[in-house]
């Protein structure tokens, strides 16, 4: 059961004691907001990351989600991408295939995975394309208050230097206004070559969940959450704002260890 539900700045807090409760809870939030998406527009389009996530959603394999989960209905894109062969160790389509695609009913032609024979450049420009070309259709949502996509959902995890998707702290790529998708060839993390959403995009969908995990991570999540040094440079997870979405944090209880302030409930 989640410690607490506390808002912060906008941000619903969920803190576990141990990361199987925070699978079992995650599965449970994507799996509703799925059939919610469905049942109002007809599909569910959900922006995947690459990390630990993968393993904290593999829940959503199992029973009951592997049958309840209208798994024809989702469209799949991610967050941020390295530029690599689809089949390479570093993919995180290859993550999220080996540890849930293949292992549940998605239509193939509803994966949208990046071009992996071109140059980051390009790989970011042509998946923007396929997602203004589904904009248009409508299978992903538009923002009612600019020209952004409205994913139904984007799963981000965290770094310990507060990075989501490739977005990393001090990159010029966090002033991005205009693409949806952009590329960087500095990555801290490597592989150095990466696509990435871009703010506008994160903050213009429906939910963003930020699900972070392990000690390594909390002063991280205290600096971002609890906002201490409001003028340090900006941690991009930090900017992670929806407009008009919702936002919620699934943390364990050692990613919330340095937390002040903080009221659980049960
Ligand atoms: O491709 C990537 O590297 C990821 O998309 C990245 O943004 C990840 O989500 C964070 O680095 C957290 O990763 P961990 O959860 O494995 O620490």
């Amino acid at each position: 059961m989640a410690l607490c539900g506390a808002k912060k700045d906008g941000r619903e807090l969920k803190i576990y004691e141990n990361t199987d409760e925070l699978s079992t809870d995650l599965a449970d939030y994507i799996a509703e907001l799925s059939e919610n998406s469905v049942k109002e527009r007809g599909v569910f389009a959900i922006a995947l990351s690459g990390g630990s996530l993968i393993s904290l959603i593999c829940k959503l394999c199992e029973a009951p989600y592997n049958k309840t989960v209208d798994w024809a209905k989702w469209y799949i894109f991610w967050a941020d991408e390295r530029v690599v062969a689809k089949s390479h160790a570093d993919s995180n389509y290859k993550l999220a295939k080996d540890g849930i695609l293949s292992k549940v009913p998605v239509i193939p032609s509803h994966v949208h995975s990046i071009n992996d024979t071109v140059s980051a450049e390009k790989a970011a420009e042509d998946y923007e394309f396929v997602i203004r070309q589904l904009v248009r259709t409508r299978v992903i949502n538009v923002s009612d208050i600019c020209d952004c996509p409205k994913f139904d959902l984007i799963l981000l995890g965290m770094g310990p230097d507060g990075h989501v998707a490739s977005l990393f702290p001090g990159h010029s790529v966090l002033d991005e206004k205009e693409l949806w998708v952009t590329f960087i060839t500095d990555s801290p993390k490597p592989p150095p070559e990466r696509i990435t959403f871009t703010l506008p995009v994160i903050n213009s969908a429906s939910n963003v969940a930020v699900v972070v995990t392990g000690g390594s991570k909390a002063d991280a999540v205290h600096l971002v959450v609890d906002d201490v040094e409001p003028d340090h440079p900006s941690l991009p997870a930090k900017l992670v704002q929806p407009t008009k979405g919702n936002l919620v944090w699934f943390l364990d209880k050692a990613a919330a260890s340095k937390l002040d302030g903080t009221k659980f409930s049960e």
